[in-house]
């Protein structure tokens, strides 16, 4: 873990809020390219963005606190046939971590089961918190992947059916404070399983690692988004991007709440085609993600140096 080195990198911070940032604008093309440098540099980078209002963010997060509050036999409930575990928490090798997915939460109607699963009585705040973040998170996942792609020269046609196919999950994570004696680690080094994930924390405790090995530090704020590359968009990208390093530690005197908006391929996926060629030869063979999410937590997968490898590398 960190070793206390300053590290001379950083990540890029990219403006998603300004008014200038518009499709085929100078602004957009610089922000396509810092935007595909950094995720291919260091696997992410950070999104000011400014479309989830104060009020809304408030909202999620108390709606957070709802959740965790529960009992565990109700937050254990299973929510979802995907193979994405819906609880996951009481591990002794991280004790400080929870966390709960929602499967689809750009739909009304999955938000309402699904709060109704927790909640039989309703929970209307709830519902309405997560479907509407969900919506406003999305919306810079697009312009992120569109901004990627585009930056890659893919034709409208195949990244439209790329973005068309993706499912999302709005993952919550609770850390509670750590007790005398005990780990501070909230979650160890790893990459997402995702094609992209969008993180906002409510208080410090993310750490991303930089190419140097450096680990940086994401400050928390209600309008600042971590944009971290996940195993799928290695794939898709043939190794030209990097699955971003993140880890968790909680240094502070109250928990932690964060929420990740995680995307999906939903049909199988090869990598993009442009991205192969001599020097680039092709590195996986096509990719189910649900079959992925299945080997993951095989002895095979754990044991092995890298999973994505491990699963469909060549
Ligand atoms: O708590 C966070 O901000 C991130 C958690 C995380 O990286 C994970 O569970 O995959
Ligand atoms: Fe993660």
């Amino acid at each position: 873990m960190g070793s206390g080195r300053e590290s001379h990198l950083s990540l890029p911070v990219i403006d998603f809020s300004d008014e200038n940032l518009k499709a085929g604008t100078d602004t957009w093309l610089s922000a396509c390219d810092v935007v595909r440098g950094a995720l291919e540099d260091h696997g992410g980078f950070l999104a000011l963005y400014d479309k989830v209002d104060p009020l809304l963010y408030d909202s999620i997060f108390s709606a957070m606190e709802q959740l965790f509050d529960l009992p565990l036999e109700a937050k254990m409930q299973h929510t979802t046939d995907k193979p994405i575990y819906s609880y996951a928490g009481q591990r002794p090798d991280i004790p400080l971590y929870e966390s709960m997915a929602i499967d689809n939460p750009l739909n009304a109607e999955d938000c309402h089961t699904y709060t109704t699963t927790m909640w039989p009585q309703g929970n209307n705040h709830f519902s309405e918190s997560v479907n509407s973040y969900a919506k406003k998170v999305a919306e810079l996942d697009y312009v992120v992947k569109r901004m990627v792609f585009e930056s890659y020269g893919l034709e409208n046609e195949k990244y439209e059916s790329l973005l068309e196919s993706t499912e999302y999950v709005l993952r919550c994570y609770k850390y509670r404070t750590p007790k005398e004696g005990e780990t501070n680690l909230g979650v160890r080094p790893h990459t997402d399983s995702g094609f992209l994930t969008i993180l906002n924390q409510r208080l410090n405790g993310l750490e991303i690692q930089l190419k140097d090995g450096e680990w940086l530090k994401v400050e928390a704020s209600p309008t600042m988004f971590a944009v971290l590359a996940g195993d799928a968009f290695m794939v898709w990208s043939n190794d030209r991007i990097r699955g971003c390093v993140h880890q968790v530690l909680m240094n502070s005197k109250v928990e932690r709440y964060s929420l990740g908006l995680l995307s999906y391929a939903g049909k199988v996926m090869e990598p993009e085609e442009k991205l192969v060629d001599e020097e680039h030869p092709l590195h996986y063979k096509p990719f189910d993600h649900y079959g992925y999410l299945r080997f993951f937590l095989t002895e095979e997968a754990v044991k092995s140096s890298s999973r994505i490898k491990a699963y469909c590398g060549i």
